[in-house]
């Protein structure tokens, strides 16, 4: 799916947090990095109408995030740096159903899809546990079973192995690269991104490199050493 920004801007009051953003993507692994603060959430939220342009526009698969806000969120799922924070319901499997409640689906249909979401991320034995006594790992599971039940094109992942250990590290890692949907990850885990297709380095509120993974991250690394 294209995702296009066109002079793209915001400013939050008088503090600017994205200068205007020219850009195109459509690859299926697109990974974003920055120190704290350079702009990198903000430009994700941009992409699931989260957050809206000051100035100029943005569009996911031709559908601009303002004037088509429902149909173009409904093409973005979007994991959240703390993902037990949007678990709205207290059990794994009703969390992953309610998604599928509100778009008007059956009973039949959703306990199938429900199911079946559950059984491709290998988390089924959660299915009726606690969403907020589930470990790091399989929180970030759950959310993204919850997330691609309703069936995005583009996920967005914003910090998914931060406080991870290693083992669910690699376990997250390897359940991305599995993804058949386009992915956008934000991230200051460089591992994470390192066989991806196209890495975006912000900084400032700007685009700073935009290249192959190994480039971008040189590029990073030295904006982090000034
Ligand atoms: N809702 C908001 N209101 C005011 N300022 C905000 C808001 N959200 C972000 N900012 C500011 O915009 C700038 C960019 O923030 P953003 O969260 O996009 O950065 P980030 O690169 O994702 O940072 P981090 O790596 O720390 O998550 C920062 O200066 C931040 O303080």
């Amino acid at each position: 799916m294209d995702i296009v920004f066109s002079a793209a801007t915001v400013a939050y009051g008088s503090r600017t947090a994205l200068q205007p953003l020219d850009l195109q993507l459509s690859e299926q692994r697109i990974g974003v990095v920055g120190l704290n603060g350079s702009g990198k959430t903000t430009m994700a939220r941009l992409i699931n109408g989260l957050v809206k342009p000051t100035a100029g526009t943005v569009t996911v698969g031709g559908l601009d995030t303002v004037g088509d806000e429902q149909a173009a969120r409904g093409k973005t799922g979007f994991i959240f740096q703390n993902p037990q924070h949007q678990m709205i319901l207290p059990i794994l499997a009703e969390d992953i159903a309610f998604g599928l409640k509100n778009r008007g689906l059956g009973k039949v249909e959703i306990a199938e899809r429900t199911e079946a979401v559950l059984d491709r991320f290998g988390i089924s034995h959660l299915a009726r546990r606690r969403v907020h006594e589930l470990s790091g790992g399989e929180t970030q599971l759950g959310a993204i079973a919850s997330v691609l039940v309703t069936g995005p094109e583009l996920l967005i992942l914003d910090e998914p192995t931060n406080q991870l250990d290693l083992k669910n590290r690699a376990l997250i890692e390897r359940t991305i690269a599995g993804l058949p949907e386009q992915v956008l990850v934000i991230t200051h885990d460089l591992d994470l991104i390192e066989q991806f297709d196209r890495v975006l380095v912000f900084h400032e509120g700007r685009l700073a490199a935009d290249d192959r993974p190994a480039e971008a991250i040189r590029a990073y690394r030295e904006i982090a050493a000034c």
